[in-house]
Parts: C-alpha cells; structure tokens; sequence
C-alpha cells in the first residue's frame, strides 16, 4: 500500500500571509487525517515562510498518523528532530534561500556528512529518508550512509510528463529498482498531482509513501479538502 502523506505547508502560507490563525494549521492537520490522509508531512524553512517551528510541536501533540519532517539538517532543524522524534525525518538539500526544493542530495559528496547526521537522527528511534534525484549511482549512495528510505524527487517527472509520460518515468523505475535491492523503503515527492500521481504508482507498485502538498492544496481550492483528499487516495488504490 502506498500511503498518502498530506504536506500542510500551503495552509500555513495562507495563515500567515493575514497574521492570524485562520485557516488554523492544528483543525486542517486533524482534518486531513480524519479525511483519509495516511500521514503529515511538514518542511518547516529557516524563514519560516510557511510552516514555523512552533507549528512541529504543537502538530506532534496531535497528529495520530505518520508525522514527517523535512529539512535542511542545520542545527535547528537537528534539535526539533531531537525534541519532536517525529516518524520520519526527510532530509532536504535545500539552501535557506531556496523558493522552493530543486535538487535531491549529492550522496557521493555528502557522504560523511550524511552518514553522521542519519546515525545521529536513528538514535533517536526516527525513520531517516533522504531526498535524492532519480540516478542509480546516487541511491546505492543513500543506502551506504545508512538512509532507511529515499524520497524520490518528482519534479522533473512531472514537468516532462505532459510530453512524454514513457520517458519521464524510466529514471524513476530504474532507481527504484536499485532502492529496493538495496534494501531501502521508496517515498517519491514534489509537485505530483491529480494527473500524474497514477502513472507514477502503476509504474512503481511498491513505492512506500507519496508526500504531496502544493496541488492538493490548490485542488482543495475547487474541490474542497475531504473530497480532494478522497481523490488522491483513489489514484493510489
Ligand atoms: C521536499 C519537498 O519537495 C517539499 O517539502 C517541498 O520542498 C515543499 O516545500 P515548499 O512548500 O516550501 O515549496
Ligand atoms: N516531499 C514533497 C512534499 O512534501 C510536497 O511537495 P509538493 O507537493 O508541495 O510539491
């Protein structure tokens, strides 16, 4: 089963863009779970754009599914793992700055920095996946500093799936291929949606965990978020 983890950042843009706590991040994270989402993905940023560190503890109090973070492993980011023990802590590249996630980690180069950063965080008793683009060499590079998972990084997926859907998934099957004789859980992420999510499931059956956020979010917009949370599920089963 390939679980459906709703990334609330985009609730949180809405939130602060007014300074107040309407939409309120706690109801919508409560709500999304009692609509069917199997878990609750949060990428709080150095700026706090969206998603504020006060936000993390607070969910953790509540949220009954699968809580993930992700995040640039700063030393910020390290003690809210620390305090938190969150499910799952998804590792980013990220640089403060960035708009937006561009890029998976360089697993080669980052090894030692990987390796120490992934024991430390597994000491804490929490799942580690680490954020990577689709290339072979770059997931058997996850497994080797230890990663439990890797979350494939589907933005070039989607981009290129309007035009040829054959050719933007081969890279995703062949490194979730390499994922999984390597013995490492598969997540797949970033600016998946309503028309691309199905093709990417029936082409890698096994994947463990889909994080979406910014469609869902949009689509709930138009939809309404139980229904569209219902929509995404269906596109998984
Ligand atoms: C890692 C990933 O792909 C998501 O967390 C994405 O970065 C969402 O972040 P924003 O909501 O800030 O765009
Ligand atoms: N890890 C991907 C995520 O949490 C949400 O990405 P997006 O759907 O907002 O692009």
């Amino acid at each position: 089963m390939t679980r459906l983890s709703v990334n609330i950042n985009k609730i949180a843009t809405l939130r602060n863009a007014r300074g107040g706590n309407n939409p309120d991040v706690i109801k919508a994270a409560l709500d999304c779970e009692r609509f069917g989402a199997q878990g609750i993905t949060v990428h709080p940023r150095p700026d706090e754009r969206h998603i504020r560190y006060k936000d993390v503890i607070d969910l953790k109090k509540v949220v009954t599914t699968e809580f993930n973070i992700e995040g640039y492993p700063d030393e910020r980011y390290l003690k809210l793992i620390r305090e938190v023990k969150p499910a799952q802590a998804t590792l980013v590249p990220d640089p403060p700055d960035a708009i937006t996630s561009n890029a998976g980690w360089d697993t080669i180069k980052n090894a030692s920095l990987l390796k120490e950063i992934i024991s430390e965080i597994k000491a804490y008793g929490v799942r580690v996946s680490i954020f990577v683009d689709p290339l072979p060499l770059t997931v058997e590079g996850a497994a080797k500093v230890g990663a439990d998972r890797i979350e494939l990084y589907t933005e070039p997926y989607a981009s290129e799936f309007k035009l040829k859907k054959e050719i933007a998934i081969k890279p995703y099957i062949e490194s979730a291929k390499v994922a999984r004789e390597s013995g490492l859980g598969i997540n797949a992420g970033h600016d998946l949606d309503l028309n691309n999510l199905r093709f990417l499931k029936l082409n890698i059956p096994y994947l463990d965990e889909v994080s979406i956020g910014h469609a869902l979010i949009c689509d709930a917009l138009y939809f309404g978020l139980e229904n569209t949370i219902q929509l995404y599920l269906k596109e998984l089963h």
